[in-house]
Formats: structure tokens, sequence, C-alpha cells
């Protein structure tokens, strides 16, 4: 792997033996590919960057780019930061007020001889869609294009790997949106590996090659972005990303396999199915996501619609079957029923994704 973490653990002086903001984190990631951490705030992700970039020292474990030990806790080793050829891209774009775009971009190049550097600088303009703006000043520009000038100064040097710390945070949705994809389109074209901090779902599904989803300090799951949407390796982890409920449930060994009673009725048709022997009993609890159930005026399960949020193109209602059971549904906004309505649903899952059930004292 190119970049390659090693049971990474980091401690801040002061804070308790048992309060790693990062423990035992393993990762690796291809050359040319972009990796994405998503969890919640405090959970060690900003932690993690800065360790890579050379910023943090190590408490336990190793950090090798291309083969090449940067950082090892048990040696001691520490590359300091200039060494590493590792760029960074903060929240805050931090551009030099005073200077021109180019002149900006310069700043990282100063190595270089002039005409060398001059070229570059018009190579990474072009790449970010802002070649025509060199000679003007950050302040001339919109907050998406001093970001993308920000991008443009980090990849100038050609590092190894790029950092990047939620670079779009302070921009409104859709802005952030469009230069998440303007993003990947130019990570991907400059073949530059990069890995991604953000605390917006949608961002690190539009961004990443690869998901790491963190939780108190530890990596739960890295995997590609469909698998850790669609087979969640923990509970954390399928409660984090997605809209979705857990709901009792059982499997049985039908006629044709493995069978799962659900409150909603039996689920026949899913792909991938654990076996009841996974579960004592079978009983487990089934990850039941929004856009698993479906609205059908036809159903014969029906339920109770307690919230609706307006989402343009849909509604994600909070409904309650008879049996008091809690469900999320996304259901085209065009179907606008009124709280307390009750609507046909049924369940259409593709991935089964089951654990095991909670004691309520481990609650
Ligand atoms: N310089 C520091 N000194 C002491 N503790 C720190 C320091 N920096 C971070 N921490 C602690 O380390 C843990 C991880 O913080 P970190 O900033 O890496 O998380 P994060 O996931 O990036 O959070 P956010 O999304 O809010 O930025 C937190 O408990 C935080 O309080």
């Amino acid at each position: 792997m190119f970049l390659a973490l090693d049971q990474v653990g980091i401690r801040y002086p002061g804070t308790a033996a048992s309060r790693a903001a990062v423990d035992g984190v393993s990762l690796g990631l291809a050359p040319g590919k972009i990796g994405v951490l998503i969890g919640p705030s405090g959970c060690g992700k900003t932690s993690l960057l800065r360790a890579i970039a050379g910023l943090e020292k190590l408490h336990a474990g190793r950090i090798a780019i291309d083969g090449e030990t940067l950082a090892d806790a048990e040696t001691g080793l520490h590359q300091p930061p200039e060494k590493r050829r590792v760029g960074m891209v903060f929240q805050d774009y931090a551009l030099f007020p005073h200077l021109s775009v180019a002149d900006n971009i310069a700043f990282g190049l100063r190595h270089l001889k002039r005409d060398v550097a001059q070229a570059r600088i018009a190579e990474v303009l072009d790449l970010v869609g802002l070649a025509h703006a060199a000679k003007r000043a950050p302040h001339q520009l919109s907050g998406g294009q001093q970001q993308r000038v920000a991008l443009a100064r980090a990849l100038a040097p050609s590092p190894r790997l790029l950092l990047l710390d939620e670079p779009f945070s302070s921009l409104d949705v859709d802005l952030r949106e469009k230069l998440s994809q303007e993003l990947r389109a130019i990570l991907h074209e400059s073949g530059t590996t990069a890995l991604f901090v953000t605390h917006d779902q949608a961002e690190a599904f539009a961004v990443g090659d690869v998901v790491g989803v963190m939780h108190q300090g530890r990596l739960e799951q890295w995997d590609e972005a469909y698998t850790v949407y669609h087979r969640p390796t923990t509970r954390f982890v399928a409660d984090f990303i997605g809209h979705g409920v857990f709901t009792s449930a059982r499997i049985i060994e039908g006629a044709n396999g493995p069978l799962v009673q659900t409150p909603m009725g039996e689920l026949s048709d899913a792909t991938e199915c654990p076996l009841p022997s996974a579960y004592p009993q079978g009983e487990c609890e089934l990850l039941l996501r929004a856009d698993d159930i479906v609205h059908d005026d036809d159903a014969p399960v029906k339920a109770r619609i307690e919230r609706k949020i307006f989402r343009g193109a849909e509604f994600l209602y909070t409904l309650r079957l008879a049996s008091g059971e809690l469900l999320l549904a996304h259901v085209p906004s065009h179907h606008d029923h009124q709280l307390g309505e009750w609507i046909g649903i049924r369940a259409s899952v593709d991935h089964v994704v089951t654990f095991p059930r909670l004691s309520r004292a481990a609650d």
C-alpha cells in the first residue's frame, strides 16, 4: 500500500492514559486513491491527519509512505513535516491576502527556477479551472474559488500525499457538493493520493474511493464506500452512516435458505443473509434503513406517520407500526401524507445487516 498506517496511537500530554485521541488505527491506501475519514466530533480524525503530516508525534505504531517509514513510536523515528512531501489543505484557506493568486501558489515553489515555477503555477491553475485568475488578489475571488486556489497551492509542489481537513466546511451546501465532485475529478486527473476528513456523509461518499468510520479514536471500518453503506461491520457504523433503525428480528431456516422474520413480516428476497446459527435461536437485530422501506398502498402492513421532513425529491417519514416499533422511510415527495395517517409499507432489503441483540443493561 502507498500509505500504510500500522497500529497508530496518539495521546496528548496531560490526558488520562485511557483517553488516547487515536488508538490502534491501521489502514492502507493504494496510490492515486482518495480515502475519507468520517466520524463524530472528537473521534480523532484531525489528530490522525496531523500525525501523518508530522505535526503530532506517535505514541504507538508506524506510518509509512511508498515503503519509507516516516514515523515509528518504537524506534522514536519522527521525520519533520517539511521532509515528508505531504501537502495539507485546511478549512480556512489561509491564503496570503497581499499576494496574487499566482504568488500564493509560487510560495511553495521557491526552490524551483523561475520559469519552471511559472509553468507549474499555470499547470495547477488550469487543473483547478482558475487559469484566468492568476493575477487577482484572494479577496477578489469567491469562497469556493479561494478554496480551489488553496488546493492548487497544495498540489503545486507535487506532494506524495495530500491531506485535506474539512476543506469545504465553511462553504454553503450547494457549493460544497459541487466542489467535492470537482475535487474528486482534480485529484484523479492529477493522480494524487489523498486523505480527506469530513463530518458530512454525502461529501464522504461523493469524494472517497475508500471510506473510514472513526469512533472514540478507533477506526471501526475501512472499506469501499459501497461496502461501508451496505455491509457495515459494526453497530456504530450501521447507526452512523445513513438513516436507519434497529428492529428485533429472527433468522429461521426456510425451504430455499434462511428467512428473516421481522415486525413487518418475512423478508425472503434478500440476496445475502446470515444463517440462523449465527445468533442464539436466530434472535438478532436487523438494520432497516430509510431506503429499505417502500411505501405501497396495497401492502398489508400499515404504519402511522409520526414525523416527516421534506427533502425536496422525497420525505423522510418516521413511522410507527401497530406493534410499537419505529421505522424510517424515504418516500417520493409527491406522496404527501398527513401526520397521524396510516400508510401501507413493505420492506425491500437487499443486504441483510444484523447484529447480536443488545441487552438493555448494555444500552
Ligand atoms: N492539542 C490537544 N491537546 C489535548 N487534547 C487534544 C488536542 N487536540 C485534540 N485533543 C483531543 O483529542 C481527541 C480527538 O480530537 P480531534 O481533533 O483529533 O478529533 P476530530 O475527530 O478531528 O474532531 P472534530 O471533527 O471536532 O475536529 C478529542 O478528545 C480532543 O479533545
